[in-house]
Protein backbone atom coordinates (compact mmCIF):
# COMPACT_ATOMS: atom_id res chain seq x y z
CA UNK A 1 0.00 0.00 0.00
CA UNK A 2 1.09 3.59 -0.92
CA UNK A 3 -0.50 6.43 1.49
CA UNK A 4 0.14 9.93 0.57
CA UNK A 5 -0.99 11.49 4.37
CA UNK A 6 -1.12 15.41 4.28
CA UNK A 7 1.22 15.57 1.21
CA UNK A 8 2.30 19.38 0.18
CA UNK A 9 4.95 20.18 -2.37
CA UNK A 10 5.69 24.14 -2.43
CA UNK A 11 8.16 24.71 -5.33
CA UNK A 12 10.37 27.89 -4.74
CA UNK A 13 8.66 30.56 -6.89
CA UNK A 14 5.43 30.04 -4.32
CA UNK A 15 3.69 27.36 -7.18
CA UNK A 16 1.53 25.30 -5.12
CA UNK A 17 1.66 21.73 -6.74
CA UNK A 18 0.28 19.46 -4.38
CA UNK A 19 -2.29 20.95 -1.38
CA UNK A 20 -2.56 18.70 1.73
CA UNK A 21 -3.12 15.74 -0.07
CA UNK A 22 -4.03 12.19 1.94
CA UNK A 23 -4.62 9.05 -0.41
CA UNK A 24 -4.23 5.70 -0.31
CA UNK A 25 -3.24 3.63 -3.26
CA UNK A 26 -4.08 -0.47 -2.74
CA UNK A 27 -1.19 -3.25 -2.93
CA UNK A 28 -1.95 -4.99 -6.29
CA UNK A 29 -3.99 -1.93 -7.92
CA UNK A 30 -4.06 0.06 -10.59
CA UNK A 31 -4.85 3.98 -8.98
CA UNK A 32 -5.37 6.28 -11.44
CA UNK A 33 -4.46 10.26 -10.69
CA UNK A 34 -6.64 11.81 -13.39
CA UNK A 35 -7.32 15.65 -13.54
CA UNK A 36 -7.02 18.77 -15.31
CA UNK A 37 -3.05 20.12 -16.30
CA UNK A 38 -0.97 21.10 -14.00
CA UNK A 39 -2.90 19.63 -11.13
CA UNK A 40 -0.16 18.08 -9.47
CA UNK A 41 -0.44 14.60 -10.68
CA UNK A 42 2.82 14.13 -12.12
CA UNK A 43 3.90 15.56 -8.99
CA UNK A 44 2.58 13.52 -6.71
CA UNK A 45 3.91 10.32 -8.66
CA UNK A 46 7.49 11.47 -8.36
CA UNK A 47 6.96 11.83 -4.33
CA UNK A 48 6.19 7.82 -4.12
CA UNK A 49 9.63 7.48 -5.81
CA UNK A 50 11.72 10.66 -4.63
CA UNK A 51 11.99 12.52 -7.58
CA UNK A 52 10.16 15.16 -5.61
CA UNK A 53 10.37 15.37 -2.25
CA UNK A 54 7.10 16.73 -0.34
CA UNK A 55 7.70 20.24 1.32
CA UNK A 56 5.28 18.90 4.07
CA UNK A 57 3.86 15.55 4.87
CA UNK A 58 4.80 12.13 4.45
CA UNK A 59 4.73 9.46 1.06
CA UNK A 60 5.09 5.90 3.06
CA UNK A 61 5.44 2.82 1.07
CA UNK A 62 3.96 -0.45 3.39
CA UNK A 63 4.00 2.10 6.72
CA UNK A 64 7.81 3.08 6.02
CA UNK A 65 8.60 6.81 4.67
CA UNK A 66 9.73 7.12 1.65
CA UNK A 67 12.58 9.56 2.75
CA UNK A 68 13.92 7.08 5.14
CA UNK A 69 15.50 5.44 2.23
CA UNK A 70 18.22 6.08 -0.10
CA UNK A 71 16.75 7.17 -3.82
CA UNK A 72 18.78 4.49 -5.35
CA UNK A 73 17.57 1.51 -3.04
CA UNK A 74 13.98 2.83 -3.14
CA UNK A 75 13.59 2.74 -7.38
CA UNK A 76 15.32 -0.69 -7.41
CA UNK A 77 11.50 -1.45 -6.34
CA UNK A 78 10.02 0.80 -8.72
CA UNK A 79 9.12 0.79 -11.94
CA UNK A 80 9.06 3.81 -13.88
CA UNK A 81 7.27 3.96 -17.37
CA UNK A 82 6.77 7.97 -19.12
CA UNK A 83 5.51 9.12 -22.60
CA UNK A 84 7.29 8.59 -25.50
CA UNK A 85 8.52 5.54 -23.60
CA UNK A 86 12.60 7.52 -22.96
CA UNK A 87 14.35 4.77 -24.60
CA UNK A 88 18.10 4.96 -24.66
CA UNK A 89 18.64 5.41 -28.27
CA UNK A 90 21.69 3.79 -29.38
CA UNK A 91 21.11 0.89 -26.96
CA UNK A 92 19.40 -1.69 -28.81
CA UNK A 93 16.04 -3.06 -27.89
CA UNK A 94 17.10 -6.23 -25.98
CA UNK A 95 20.06 -3.77 -23.97
CA UNK A 96 17.27 -1.23 -23.00
CA UNK A 97 15.08 -4.14 -21.23
CA UNK A 98 17.98 -5.32 -19.76
CA UNK A 99 19.38 -2.00 -18.72
CA UNK A 100 18.58 -2.30 -14.80
CA UNK A 101 19.17 -6.17 -14.47
CA UNK A 102 22.84 -5.12 -15.84
CA UNK A 103 22.90 -2.60 -13.00
CA UNK A 104 22.45 -5.05 -10.59
CA UNK A 105 24.94 -6.75 -11.39
CA UNK A 106 23.47 -9.73 -13.46
CA UNK A 107 24.85 -11.63 -15.90
CA UNK A 108 24.79 -11.12 -19.77
CA UNK A 109 23.41 -14.38 -20.61
CA UNK A 110 20.56 -14.18 -17.61
CA UNK A 111 19.29 -10.68 -18.74
CA UNK A 112 19.17 -11.77 -22.65
CA UNK A 113 17.09 -14.26 -21.65
CA UNK A 114 14.72 -12.38 -18.96
CA UNK A 115 14.66 -9.26 -21.52
CA UNK A 116 13.56 -12.00 -24.08
CA UNK A 117 10.88 -12.79 -22.03
CA UNK A 118 9.74 -9.97 -21.52
CA UNK A 119 9.43 -8.98 -25.02
CA UNK A 120 6.68 -11.96 -25.54
CA UNK A 121 5.40 -10.96 -22.48
CA UNK A 122 4.20 -6.98 -23.86
CA UNK A 123 3.59 -8.78 -27.42
CA UNK A 124 6.80 -7.86 -28.97
CA UNK A 125 8.56 -10.55 -31.25
CA UNK A 126 11.70 -11.30 -30.37
CA UNK A 127 12.79 -10.15 -33.49
CA UNK A 128 13.02 -7.03 -32.81
CA UNK A 129 15.59 -7.53 -29.68
CA UNK A 130 18.75 -6.52 -31.94
CA UNK A 131 16.99 -2.79 -33.72
CA UNK A 132 17.22 0.45 -32.12
CA UNK A 133 14.30 2.70 -30.68
CA UNK A 134 13.84 4.59 -33.59
CA UNK A 135 13.61 1.59 -35.73
CA UNK A 136 10.31 0.91 -33.59
CA UNK A 137 6.62 2.33 -34.27
CA UNK A 138 5.56 4.40 -31.31
CA UNK A 139 3.16 1.53 -30.04
CA UNK A 140 6.27 -0.69 -29.71
CA UNK A 141 8.48 1.45 -28.58
CA UNK A 142 6.05 2.04 -25.39
CA UNK A 143 5.94 -2.03 -25.06
CA UNK A 144 9.55 -1.60 -24.58
CA UNK A 145 9.34 0.86 -22.15
CA UNK A 146 6.58 -1.40 -20.04
CA UNK A 147 9.36 -4.21 -20.41
CA UNK A 148 12.39 -2.36 -19.25
CA UNK A 149 10.00 -1.21 -16.37
CA UNK A 150 9.16 -4.43 -15.21
CA UNK A 151 12.75 -6.01 -15.79
CA UNK A 152 13.49 -6.06 -12.43
CA UNK A 153 10.31 -7.20 -11.64
CA UNK A 154 9.87 -4.39 -9.31
CA UNK A 155 6.46 -4.72 -7.04
CA UNK A 156 5.19 -0.86 -7.71
CA UNK A 157 5.00 0.19 -11.15
CA UNK A 158 4.70 4.00 -11.93
CA UNK A 159 3.22 5.21 -14.90
CA UNK A 160 3.19 8.58 -16.57
CA UNK A 161 0.66 8.95 -19.19
CA UNK A 162 2.68 5.96 -21.02
CA UNK A 163 -0.04 5.91 -23.59
CA UNK A 164 -0.70 9.47 -24.34
CA UNK A 165 1.87 9.60 -27.45
CA UNK A 166 0.19 6.85 -29.45
CA UNK A 167 -3.08 6.68 -32.09
CA UNK A 168 -6.19 5.97 -30.18
CA UNK A 169 -6.62 2.25 -32.04
CA UNK A 170 -3.08 1.48 -31.01
CA UNK A 171 -3.46 3.22 -27.30
CA UNK A 172 -6.89 1.04 -26.78
CA UNK A 173 -4.84 -2.31 -27.89
CA UNK A 174 -2.27 -1.10 -25.32
CA UNK A 175 -4.63 -0.59 -22.56
CA UNK A 176 -6.01 -4.12 -23.11
CA UNK A 177 -2.84 -5.67 -22.90
CA UNK A 178 -1.92 -3.97 -19.84
CA UNK A 179 -4.90 -4.43 -18.06
CA UNK A 180 -4.62 -8.32 -18.73
CA UNK A 181 -0.98 -8.19 -17.92
CA UNK A 182 -2.04 -7.08 -14.77
CA UNK A 183 -4.26 -9.70 -14.68
CA UNK A 184 -1.06 -11.79 -14.55
CA UNK A 185 1.39 -9.74 -12.37
CA UNK A 186 -0.87 -7.87 -9.64
CA UNK A 187 1.52 -4.80 -9.35
CA UNK A 188 0.47 -2.18 -7.64
CA UNK A 189 0.48 0.70 -10.47
CA UNK A 190 0.14 4.03 -10.42
CA UNK A 191 -1.14 5.39 -13.53
CA UNK A 192 -1.59 8.83 -14.47
CA UNK A 193 -3.68 10.24 -17.40
CA UNK A 194 -5.53 13.47 -18.48
CA UNK A 195 -7.77 11.07 -20.43
CA UNK A 196 -11.24 10.26 -18.15
CA UNK A 197 -12.04 7.38 -20.63
CA UNK A 198 -8.49 5.93 -19.71
CA UNK A 199 -9.09 6.28 -16.14
CA UNK A 200 -12.77 4.56 -16.32
CA UNK A 201 -10.97 1.54 -18.11
CA UNK A 202 -8.00 0.90 -16.13
CA UNK A 203 -8.49 2.49 -12.86
CA UNK A 204 -9.69 0.04 -9.99
CA UNK A 205 -9.49 3.49 -7.83
CA UNK A 206 -9.42 6.81 -9.52
CA UNK A 207 -8.10 10.11 -7.82
CA UNK A 208 -9.17 13.29 -9.34
CA UNK A 209 -7.33 16.20 -8.87
CA UNK A 210 -7.87 20.23 -9.68
CA UNK A 211 -5.65 23.13 -10.80
CA UNK A 212 -3.79 23.72 -7.54
CA UNK A 213 -2.84 20.67 -6.40
CA UNK A 214 -6.35 19.71 -4.77
CA UNK A 215 -7.49 16.31 -4.55
CA UNK A 216 -11.22 16.58 -4.90
CA UNK A 217 -12.37 12.89 -5.01
CA UNK A 218 -11.29 9.67 -4.77
CA UNK A 219 -13.40 6.96 -5.50
CA UNK A 220 -13.78 3.35 -7.67
CA UNK A 221 -14.97 4.06 -11.48
CA UNK A 222 -18.65 3.02 -11.07
CA UNK A 223 -18.89 5.40 -7.89
CA UNK A 224 -17.30 8.31 -9.66
CA UNK A 225 -19.44 7.97 -12.59
CA UNK A 226 -22.38 7.47 -9.91
CA UNK A 227 -21.60 10.05 -7.88
CA UNK A 228 -19.78 12.88 -8.42
CA UNK A 229 -18.71 14.69 -5.89
CA UNK A 230 -18.97 18.53 -7.05
CA UNK A 231 -19.39 20.26 -10.31
CA UNK A 232 -15.80 20.40 -11.28
CA UNK A 233 -15.94 16.32 -11.66
CA UNK A 234 -19.30 16.16 -12.92
CA UNK A 235 -17.93 18.63 -15.32
CA UNK A 236 -14.71 16.44 -15.60
CA UNK A 237 -16.12 13.29 -16.12
CA UNK A 238 -18.79 15.06 -18.84
CA UNK A 239 -22.17 14.51 -19.80
CA UNK A 240 -22.51 11.29 -21.50
CA UNK A 241 -21.94 9.68 -18.22
CA UNK A 242 -24.89 7.79 -17.56
CA UNK A 243 -23.67 6.20 -21.11
CA UNK A 244 -20.27 5.46 -19.44
CA UNK A 245 -21.72 3.72 -16.56
CA UNK A 246 -23.46 1.34 -18.70
CA UNK A 247 -20.34 -0.48 -19.23
CA UNK A 248 -20.93 -1.47 -15.95
CA UNK A 249 -23.73 -3.46 -16.50
CA UNK A 250 -23.52 -6.77 -17.41
CA UNK A 251 -25.26 -7.88 -20.25
CA UNK A 252 -26.47 -11.03 -18.78
CA UNK A 253 -28.69 -9.05 -17.20
CA UNK A 254 -31.13 -8.29 -20.30
CA UNK A 255 -33.23 -11.06 -20.76
CA UNK A 256 -33.35 -12.23 -24.33
CA UNK A 257 -36.38 -13.66 -26.72
CA UNK A 258 -35.79 -16.22 -29.40
CA UNK A 259 -38.93 -14.90 -31.45
CA UNK A 260 -38.02 -14.07 -34.67
CA UNK A 261 -34.77 -16.57 -35.14
CA UNK A 262 -34.92 -19.21 -37.95
CA UNK A 263 -32.49 -21.82 -39.83
CA UNK A 264 -31.41 -20.75 -43.34
CA UNK A 265 -33.57 -24.33 -44.36
CA UNK A 266 -36.86 -22.58 -42.98
CA UNK A 267 -39.22 -22.02 -46.21
CA UNK A 268 -39.37 -18.14 -46.77
CA UNK A 269 -42.96 -18.07 -45.75
CA UNK A 270 -42.51 -18.34 -42.18
CA UNK A 271 -40.73 -15.46 -42.53
CA UNK A 272 -43.32 -13.25 -44.18
CA UNK A 273 -45.22 -11.91 -41.36
CA UNK A 274 -42.11 -11.33 -39.06
CA UNK A 275 -43.80 -9.44 -35.85
CA UNK A 276 -41.27 -5.75 -36.80
CA UNK A 277 -40.46 -7.00 -40.98
CA UNK A 278 -37.06 -8.92 -39.64
CA UNK A 279 -35.87 -12.51 -38.82
CA UNK A 280 -32.69 -13.30 -37.99
CA UNK A 281 -31.37 -16.29 -39.96
CA UNK A 282 -29.02 -18.56 -38.70
CA UNK A 283 -26.61 -21.68 -39.67
CA UNK A 284 -26.84 -25.21 -38.84
CA UNK A 285 -24.32 -24.01 -36.06
CA UNK A 286 -27.04 -21.60 -34.76
CA UNK A 287 -24.56 -19.08 -35.82
CA UNK A 288 -25.74 -15.44 -36.81
CA UNK A 289 -26.22 -15.35 -41.09
CA UNK A 290 -27.65 -12.35 -41.42
CA UNK A 291 -31.01 -10.18 -41.34
CA UNK A 292 -34.16 -11.52 -43.92
CA UNK A 293 -36.69 -8.08 -44.31
CA UNK A 294 -40.01 -9.58 -45.09
CA UNK A 295 -40.37 -6.91 -47.69
CA UNK A 296 -37.60 -8.35 -49.61
CA UNK A 297 -38.00 -12.24 -49.26
CA UNK A 298 -38.20 -13.88 -52.87
CA UNK A 299 -41.76 -15.63 -53.94
CA UNK A 300 -40.39 -19.16 -52.76
CA UNK A 301 -37.59 -21.10 -51.39
CA UNK A 302 -35.92 -21.36 -48.79
CA UNK A 303 -34.29 -18.62 -46.09
CA UNK A 304 -30.96 -19.28 -47.48
CA UNK A 305 -31.98 -17.87 -50.87
CA UNK A 306 -33.02 -14.31 -49.71
CA UNK A 307 -30.40 -11.27 -49.90
CA UNK A 308 -29.61 -10.92 -45.86
CA UNK A 309 -28.76 -7.30 -44.23
CA UNK A 310 -25.32 -8.19 -42.30
CA UNK A 311 -25.76 -8.04 -38.86
CA UNK A 312 -23.26 -6.25 -37.81
CA UNK A 313 -21.64 -6.82 -34.60
CA UNK A 314 -22.88 -9.39 -31.97
CA UNK A 315 -22.69 -9.22 -27.96
CA UNK A 316 -21.37 -11.73 -26.00
CA UNK A 317 -23.73 -12.32 -22.78
CA UNK A 318 -20.42 -13.68 -20.36
CA UNK A 319 -18.54 -11.00 -21.60
CA UNK A 320 -19.68 -8.21 -23.02
CA UNK A 321 -21.74 -4.94 -21.04
CA UNK A 322 -25.46 -3.16 -21.68
CA UNK A 323 -23.49 -0.30 -23.13
CA UNK A 324 -22.15 -2.76 -25.71
CA UNK A 325 -25.37 -4.49 -26.47
CA UNK A 326 -27.26 -0.91 -26.79
CA UNK A 327 -24.62 0.01 -29.16
CA UNK A 328 -25.16 -3.51 -31.24
CA UNK A 329 -29.16 -2.79 -30.92
CA UNK A 330 -28.47 0.88 -32.16
CA UNK A 331 -26.56 -0.71 -35.57
CA UNK A 332 -28.84 -3.37 -36.15
CA UNK A 333 -31.06 -3.03 -39.21
CA UNK A 334 -33.74 -4.75 -37.15
CA UNK A 335 -33.14 -2.80 -33.88
CA UNK A 336 -32.48 -5.80 -32.04
CA UNK A 337 -29.22 -7.23 -30.94
CA UNK A 338 -28.10 -10.58 -31.33
CA UNK A 339 -26.68 -12.23 -28.22
CA UNK A 340 -23.98 -14.90 -28.89
CA UNK A 341 -22.08 -17.33 -26.52
CA UNK A 342 -18.19 -18.32 -26.18
CA UNK A 343 -18.41 -19.84 -29.53
CA UNK A 344 -20.22 -17.02 -31.28
CA UNK A 345 -24.25 -18.88 -31.29
CA UNK A 346 -27.35 -17.39 -31.20
CA UNK A 347 -28.39 -17.37 -27.29
CA UNK A 348 -31.41 -15.26 -28.46
CA UNK A 349 -32.21 -11.04 -29.04
CA UNK A 350 -32.46 -8.04 -27.01
CA UNK A 351 -34.62 -5.08 -28.34
CA UNK A 352 -33.78 -1.58 -26.27
CA UNK A 353 -36.73 -2.38 -23.94
CA UNK A 354 -35.13 -5.31 -23.02
CA UNK A 355 -31.83 -3.21 -22.29
CA UNK A 356 -33.88 -0.54 -20.73
CA UNK A 357 -35.04 -3.38 -18.19
CA UNK A 358 -31.66 -4.69 -17.82
CA UNK A 359 -30.63 -1.31 -16.84
CA UNK A 360 -33.47 -0.62 -14.17
CA UNK A 361 -32.61 -4.03 -12.81
CA UNK A 362 -28.94 -3.20 -12.18
CA UNK A 363 -30.36 -0.03 -10.44
CA UNK A 364 -28.05 2.38 -12.81
CA UNK A 365 -30.49 4.53 -13.31
CA UNK A 366 -31.10 7.35 -10.46
CA UNK A 367 -34.48 6.79 -7.97
CA UNK A 368 -36.99 8.87 -9.01
CA UNK A 369 -37.25 12.45 -6.67
CA UNK A 370 -39.68 11.69 -4.45
CA UNK A 371 -42.38 14.01 -5.47
CA UNK A 372 -42.63 12.35 -9.47
CA UNK A 373 -42.63 8.88 -7.33
CA UNK A 374 -45.34 9.53 -5.85
CA UNK A 375 -46.94 10.53 -8.88
CA UNK A 376 -45.47 7.18 -10.69
CA UNK A 377 -46.93 4.93 -7.35
CA UNK A 378 -50.48 6.71 -8.44
CA UNK A 379 -50.29 8.57 -4.47
CA UNK A 380 -50.43 12.05 -6.06
CA UNK A 381 -54.33 12.02 -6.29
CA UNK A 382 -54.07 11.97 -2.40
CA UNK A 383 -51.08 13.77 -1.46
N1 LIG B 1 10.16 22.41 -10.86
C1 LIG B 1 9.04 23.15 -10.81
N2 LIG B 1 9.10 24.45 -10.40
C2 LIG B 1 7.98 25.20 -10.31
N3 LIG B 1 6.74 24.75 -10.60
C3 LIG B 1 6.62 23.49 -11.00
C4 LIG B 1 7.76 22.62 -11.14
N4 LIG B 1 7.31 21.41 -11.56
C5 LIG B 1 5.99 21.53 -11.69
N5 LIG B 1 5.56 22.76 -11.36
C6 LIG B 1 4.18 23.26 -11.34
O1 LIG B 1 3.43 22.46 -10.45
C7 LIG B 1 2.09 22.32 -10.92
C8 LIG B 1 1.75 20.86 -11.01
O2 LIG B 1 2.52 20.25 -12.04
P1 LIG B 1 2.36 18.73 -12.48
O3 LIG B 1 3.31 18.48 -13.58
O4 LIG B 1 2.45 17.89 -11.27
O5 LIG B 1 0.87 18.72 -13.00
P2 LIG B 1 0.11 17.63 -13.86
O6 LIG B 1 -1.23 17.49 -13.22
O7 LIG B 1 0.93 16.41 -13.99
O8 LIG B 1 -0.05 18.38 -15.24
P3 LIG B 1 -0.08 17.85 -16.77
O9 LIG B 1 -1.33 17.04 -16.92
O10 LIG B 1 -0.13 19.14 -17.55
O11 LIG B 1 1.17 17.08 -16.98
C9 LIG B 1 2.03 23.07 -12.26
O12 LIG B 1 1.50 24.34 -12.03
C10 LIG B 1 3.50 23.13 -12.67
O13 LIG B 1 3.73 24.27 -13.47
Amino acid sequence: MITFEGVTKRYPDGTVALDDVSLECPTGRITVFVGTSGGGKTTALRTINRMVDPTAGRVLIDGRDVRDRKPAELRRGIGYVIQHAGLFPHRTIEDNIATVPRLLGKKKKETRERAHELMRLVGLESAMAKRYPFQLSGGQQQRVGVARALAADPPIMLMDEPFSAVDPVVRAELQDEFLRLQDELHKTIVFVTHDIDEAIKLGDRIAVFRTGGELVQVDGPQDLLARPADDFVAGFIGHDRGIRRLSFVPAAQASLSERGILPADAPVERARDAEDGWTLVVDVGGRPLGWAAAAALPAEGVLADARLAPIGHTFSVEDDSVRAALDAAILSPSGRAVAVDGEGRVLGLADQADLSAAITRSGTRPEPAPAAKALADGDGASA
